[in-house]
């Protein structure tokens, strides 16, 4: 009997990957493409979503080859991808009205600003378990349809659909035009009912969004539709965001279980059970994923700019050649770093939602040379991930003996060995870092019969255990100056 497999993509916000899974859950190849980042005013970040869509079937064509399968040995497609990414089409022509305004994206402030006045703040918190920031699609769908001519006419027609990038990939690889989403990515909209499960008329009517655009909102491992590749029909069965995809993929299946992702931004999503929990201390309630006719909820700090920030390295300052650079260099300063970057390009996320805070940089002296620029900069993406630590930790009530990491970033040694240190908690590091993506084949191999939870869960191998290794006092000292250079950064801009 030939073998089969899964197909699965993961949409990034730098870059879309697909990989083919075995039956035994090993990746047997990937193929990842990048493209291009579209900044067209300080704070606005977009991607053009047909480049999107044609990255990802690039890499589904070359991921098949490399692997050396054929299309009719494949029996289910799972998609995971980057959140809240905003895409508004026509129905008609398939073309996006708008580029896709991505999470990162700070232009709909000033929309925020008229929600919170017009008191719906505690409406939306309890709604959808979301604070009020331009993070979210539904500000950024108000923006489209307010800003693109004759958009907001066309919408009230019916002749506009939105998406997460999800939706836009499901309409587009689905062969009878599927307009859907899965659980987790409806409630990064912070338009979607999570104690209800259904889209939230008041929130719609503040926002002029008509629901005729929004996709229906179905479970995360399910069957949407099917692809058509080389005229076999594979059923696509697994959708969620990124986010949710990894906790999956971490096989964080009980209340309690915790990872944090080390991508462009930073995410640390902690099971909370079949209950939504509120948090007191900053942190985001959202819908983990819904499988077996049960949701699952979690809490979720994030961090807006972590690995964007080696990226700025790179790129923007161009005093390292690649990511990987940054642990070398970082580690050419081994006395005690002065130095203090705040990556708030974005503004600030959890535990802080500070829209107008921006980047800063502290404790610069005149022999402050690029090792030490480069190692706080690293070193910030571990101060971050303290600060939602510790709110999720006042929030659950438990301690968290260890974080499971994943995700780019993870894959530097001196910054998980600071991020243990700083935590004053181990950090495991999984030998497959590819839990996103991993998150969505098992979402998708599990829905068509491939396999079960349990199946799962047994896969649990770690590559490195990093313990913490130094003082109490150390510690304190060290996260004391980055709190005060936190407080700094706030409220930067008017
Ligand atoms: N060795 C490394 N050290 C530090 N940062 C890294 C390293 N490798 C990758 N990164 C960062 O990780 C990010 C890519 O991780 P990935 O999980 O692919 O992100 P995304 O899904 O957001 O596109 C980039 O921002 C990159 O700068
Ligand atoms: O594409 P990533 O991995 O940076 O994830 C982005 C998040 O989904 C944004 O909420």
């Amino acid at each position: 009997m030939s073998k089969i497999y899964i197909l699965a993509l993961d949409q990034g916000t730098t870059s879309s990957r697909s990989v083919i899974v075995d039956e035994k859950g090993e990746i047997i190849a990937i193929e990842q493409q990048e493209f291009k980042q579209i900044f067209p005013e300080t704070s606005w970040v977009e991607h053009n979503a047909s480049e999107i869509l044609e990255t990802q079937l690039s890499t589904i064509k070359k991921v098949i080859k490399k692997a050396n399968i054929q299309a009719k040995n494949i029996v289910g497609l799972g998609i995971t991808n980057q959140r809240e990414t905003t895409v508004v089409w026509n129905k008609t022509t398939g073309k996006p009205i708008y580029n896709a305004i991505v999470w990162q994206d700070k232009r709909t402030a000033n929309i925020c600003e008229d929600l919170k006045k017009k008191g719906l703040e505690k409406h939306i918190k309890k709604t959808t378990g979301l604070v009020v920031d331009a993070y979210f699609s539904g500000t950024k769908i108000l923006w489209i349809l307010e800003n693109v001519q004759g958009a907001k006419e066309e919408a009230n027609k019916g002749n506009l659909l939105f998406g997460t990038i999800d939706s836009w990939l499901l309409w587009n690889l689905s062969d009878k035009k599927i307009h859907a989403t899965d659980y987790s990515n409806a409630s990064r909209t912070m338009l979607f009912d999570i104690n209800n499960l259904c889209w939230d008329a008041t929130i719609l009517s503040a926002l002029k969004i008509p629901k005729e655009m929004l996709p229906e909102v179905k479970p995360s491992s399910f069957n949407f539709g099917d692809f058509i590749l080389d005229g076999c029909k594979i059923p696509i069965a697994g959708i969620a965001g990124d986010q949710q995809a990894a906790l999956f993929g971490q096989t964080c299946f009980k209340k309690g279980e915790a990872k944090n992702t080390y991508g462009t931004g930073c995410f640390l999503l902690m099971n909370t059970g079949t209950k939504p929990q509120y948090s007191k201390n900053g942190l985001l309630t959202t819908i983990a994923w819904g499988i077996n006719n049960k949701v699952y909820y979690a809490l979720e700090g994030s961090v807006f700019v972590a690995g964007a920030a080696i990226q700025w390295l790179r790129d923007g300052l161009e005093i390292i050649k690649s990511a990987e650079e940054s642990e070398f260099f970082s580690q050419q300063v081994d006395e005690e770093n002065p130095v203090i970057v705040v990556p708030a390009f974005a503004g600030l996320g959890a535990p802080y939602w500070d829209m107008y805070a921006r980047g800063a940089i502290f404790g610069l002296t005149r022999d402050t040379g690029k090792n030490h620029l480069i190692k706080a900069t690293l070193q910030s993406l571990a101060y971050q991930t303290k600060d939602l630590l510790i709110a999720m930790q006042n929030d659950a009530e438990t301690p968290l003996t260890a974080l499971k990491v994943d995700g780019g970033a993870s894959a530097n040694n001196l910054l998980m060995q600071f991020q243990a240190d700083i935590l004053n908690t181990a950090v495991d590091r999984p030998k497959n870092t590819e839990t996103t993506v991993m998150g969505a084949a098992y979402l998708a191999g599990i829905c068509v019969g491939l396999w079960q939870l349990s199946d799962i869960e047994t896969d649990k191998k770690i590559d490195k255990e990093f313990v913490p290794n130094i003082t109490e006092e150390k510690r304190n000292r060290l996260y004391k100056k980055w709190l005060k250079a936190i407080e700094r950064s706030k409220n930067w801009i008017d």
